[in-house]
């Protein structure tokens, strides 16, 4: 058995897929929301790898308020500050009652808590999900180990591979 590096442990999703896991999720949080009949007030995503996901979501529940939120990291070796880049309206937004937040996916947790902390009313919804973040996401359609690398269909492109065996 050949050693991998944890970066090498890739778990590729094409397009079809992001497709396919996006419209679970949103079966899933169909007729789960608080305003008449289950519906949700607005759709707001993470970018930017939120966006397809929120786009199909929006879509399938019929959800025409649509915004997103910026959320930038830094890693300052014994600090870590984050910068919110974007914010949603404020008005629309409140306390988060009724709006799906939707990302494609939860790693460490980290952006999904700045987020949570700005409104705690609101679902958290990702497409993926790793251990580490799970206790931050409400829904999820998909769980990989911590050390998978989720590889997205709008960061590859098709591209010649060598055969396994050589001549
Ligand atoms: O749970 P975490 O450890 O915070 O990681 C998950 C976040 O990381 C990625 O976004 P990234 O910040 O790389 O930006 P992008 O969406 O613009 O690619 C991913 O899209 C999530 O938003
Ligand atoms: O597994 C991942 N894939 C893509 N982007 C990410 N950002 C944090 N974790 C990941
Ligand atoms: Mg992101």
């Amino acid at each position: 058995m050949i050693e991998r590096l944890p970066h090498e442990k890739g778990f590729h999703i094409s397009w079809d897929q992001i497709h396919r896991d996006s419209r679970a999720l949103a079966w899933r949080l169909e007729q789960q929301g608080p305003l008449a009949g289950g519906a949700w007030k607005a759709v707001v995503a993470i970018t930017r790898g939120g966006m397809v996901p929120a786009c199909i979501i929006a879509r399938e529940l019929n959800v025409r308020v649509v915004d997103t939120i910026s959320v930038k990291s830094y890693d300052n070796q014994t600090q870590e500050a984050t910068e919110v880049l974007k914010s949603p309206d404020p008005v629309m937004m409140g306390d988060g009652e009724g709006v799906l937040v939707i990302d494609d996916l939860v790693d460490s947790g980290k952006t999904l808590e700045v987020v949570r902390a700005l409104y705690p009313k609101a679902h958290f919804a990702t497409v993926y999900a790793k251990p580490k973040g799970r206790p931050m996401v409400d829904s999820f359609i998909t769980e990989v180990s911590q050390d998978t690398w989720i590889f997205f269909p709008w960061d590859m492109a098709l591209q010649y591979v060598e055969p396994y065996r050589g001549v």
